[in-house]
C-alpha cells in the first residue's frame, strides 16, 4: 500500500474556533470538511508544505515557527495509506479566504460534529477540541 504524506493545520482564532475547508467538487471526498493542507512534496518539510498550502488555498501567511505539532492521522483508504501530521497555529497574517472556490468556516468545538469530515479525521477530534479549549 502506498504511503501518502499529507500535512494539515488547525488554525485557531481568538474565539477558540478552528478553520475548516470544504473539499471542492471534482476532488476525492468532495463536500467533506477538512483541515487545510495538502500533500508534502519531495523537496519539502511538512512545515514548508503548510506555508505553501495556506498561501495557495487561503491567501494567508504563516510562520513555520508558529506551527506546533498537535496530533496525526493514520488511515487506510482503499487505494493508499494516509499519514497526516497535524499542527496547531494561532497566528497568521491576512484573512483566510477560499481561493480555490472552496467554502471555509471557523467552527466552535461544540459544532465540529455537524461538519462531515473524512474518516481519517474522526480519531483526532478529541485532541483538536482539547487544543481549542487551551
Ligand atoms: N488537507 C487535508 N487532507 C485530508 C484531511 N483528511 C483526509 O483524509 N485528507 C486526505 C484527503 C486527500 O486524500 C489527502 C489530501 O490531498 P489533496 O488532494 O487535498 O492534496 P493537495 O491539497 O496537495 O491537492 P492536489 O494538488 O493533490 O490536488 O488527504 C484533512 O483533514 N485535511
Ligand atoms: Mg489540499
Amino acid at each position: 500500500m502506498t504511503l501518502v504524506l499529507v500535512a494539515a493545520v488547525a488554525l485557531i482564532n481568538e474565539q477558540r474556533e478552528v478553520l475548516l475547508a470544504e473539499r471542492p467538487e471534482g476532488k476525492s471526498m468532495a463536500g467533506l470538511w477538512e483541515f487545510p493542507g495538502g500533500k508534502v512534496e519531495p523537496d519539502e518539510s511538512p512545515e514548508d508544505c503548510l506555508v505553501r498550502e495556506c498561501g495557495e488555498e487561503l491567501g494567508i501567511r504563516i510562520d513555520p515557527a508558529d506551527l506546533r505539532p498537535l496530533t496525526f492521522a493514520s488511515h487506510a483508504y482503499d487505494d493508499f495509506h494516509l499519514l497526516m501530521p497535524v499542527f496547531a497555529c494561532r497566528r497568521w497574517a491576512g484573512t483566510p479566504a477560499g481561493l480555490e472556490e472552496q467554502r471555509i468556516a471557523f467552527v466552535a468545538a461544540d459544532d465540529l460534529a455537524s461538519f462531515p469530515m473524512p474518516p481519517a479525521d474522526a480519531p483526532m477530534l478529541g485532541a483538536i477540541r482539547a487544543e481549542m479549549a487551551r
